[in-house]
């Protein structure tokens, strides 16, 4: 769904659809600040979103990203069983260009404004050194760097988190979640890839690494004894599991029907060109998908455990469980025949509702 050429009326039907609370728009002329925080659901707690800076071409582009992302992020709490609801925002900018201390704390003061509804921390184009401006002048940030008490890197328990969603899938489909002798094909093998390459060779799969990254690929290869292959060869060869690390989108009607693999399980975010659409076609060529917000809440485990003020150990802990919640929701989707985001989607809607009904009886 996306909005274009927008009236008012039509901006608010667009909410009201998405069940959307709250669209902030934040601007300042001195620090040239446009940014939109989405609240989307706080029926479970705080809104938790990151900050993601990206150079929009339209301003219907960023209000519609802004509003999708804030809006999985609601789902991705919600069955992943924390105590926090969905939000999301983006700065417009580039943020090797744009980018200031003064414009990130001009943007945090906006937060700060919200009064804890919404919580941000680092996403794409900002970093742990933006979480520490921000914290500068609101508490309602988390993401921040060891060194200041903060959860660090998200990336490995990110990692670990896809690990236990491949291995939910292997068992799913051959009944066993052995990895010896599997094939896996990481695509980007960045922060959460690489880990997810030792990982997976530490459990004896044979892994295949394709990047843009030359310099990256050759390293990863070396270091964990993976076999480099082009992103093109994804489609042309056979693997037991293709684990999308890179970017979105990558499972859409041109290349699904080309998919050789039995399972695809990684941490990119937003996977699926149409949800819906290419959910069913996945479906219907007999491929187990692992909906992408279930496996890598990882990171929001990481994220969660700053706010709650959780040990390590509790972190690990529910990463570990995304093995159960993945079988979970890959037996319902079989035993319903909907596809697994449908699966995952009525989970999390059914644990919102609950709540809700509880919420008013203190
Ligand atoms: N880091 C986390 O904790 C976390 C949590 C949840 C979701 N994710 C998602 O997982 C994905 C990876 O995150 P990351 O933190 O590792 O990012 P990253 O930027 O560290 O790594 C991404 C890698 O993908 C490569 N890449 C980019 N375009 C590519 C292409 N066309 N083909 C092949 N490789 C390509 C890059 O060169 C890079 O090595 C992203 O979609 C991110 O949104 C990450």
């Amino acid at each position: 769904m996306t909005i274009n050429n927008q009236e008012d009326h039509e901006i608010f039907k667009q909410l009201s659809q998405w069940g959307h609370q709250k669209v902030v728009f934040c601007h300042d002329e001195d620090t040239n600040l446009k940014a939109i925080i989405a609240i989307h659901d706080t029926t479970l707690g705080p809104a938790l979103g990151g900050t993601r800076m990206w150079p929009y071409k339209t301003e219907a582009e960023a209000l519609n990203d802004v509003l999708r992302l804030s809006k999985t992020m609601t789902y991705k709490a919600a069955v992943a069983g924390v105590n926090l609801g969905g939000g999301k925002a983006i700065i417009i900018g580039d943020s090797r260009i744009h980018k200031t201390e003064a414009l990130m704390r001009r943007y945090a003061r906006f937060i700060q404004n919200l009064n804890g509804s919404f919580i941000t921390a680092e996403e794409l184009g900002t970093n742990p050194r933006d979480m520490e401006y921000i914290r500068m002048e609101t508490q309602y940030v988390t993401g921040l760097p060891e060194s200041m008490g903060g959860s660090g890197d998200p990336s490995p328990v990110t990692a670990r988190g896809v690990l236990m969603g491949i291995k939910a899938c292997l068992k799913q489909t051959f009944g066993s979640d052995s990895l010896t002798g599997r094939s896996v094909a990481v695509q980007g093998i960045g922060s959460v890839g690489e880990t997810l390459v030792r990982l997976l060779r530490e459990e004896n799969a044979k892994v295949y690494i394709t990047d843009i990254n030359e310099e990256q690929l050759q390293k990863v290869a070396k270091k964990y004894g993976a076999e480099v292959i082009t992103n093109h060869s994804l489609f042309e060869f056979e693997f037991d599991v293709y684990a999308p690390c890179a970017l979105g989108a990558t499972l859409n009607s041109e290349t699904i029907g080309k998919l050789k693999c039995s399972i695809v399980a990684g941490s990119a975010n937003n996977q699926l060109a149409d949800e819906t659409l290419h959910g069913k076609m996945l479906l219907d060529h007999d491929i187990v998908y692992a909906p992408d917000y279930l496996i890598n809440a990882g990171g929001l485990f990481s994220a969660y455990s700053e706010i709650a003020g959780y040990s390590r150990k509790r972190t690990m802990q529910l990463t570990e469980n995304i093995y159960n919640a993945t079988l979970e929701v890959l037996k319902k989707s079989k035993a319903e025949n909907i596809t697994a985001t449908q699966a995952a989607n009525e989970l999390a809607e059914k644990r919102i509702a609950d709540i809700r009904k509880i919420k008013g009886s203190y």
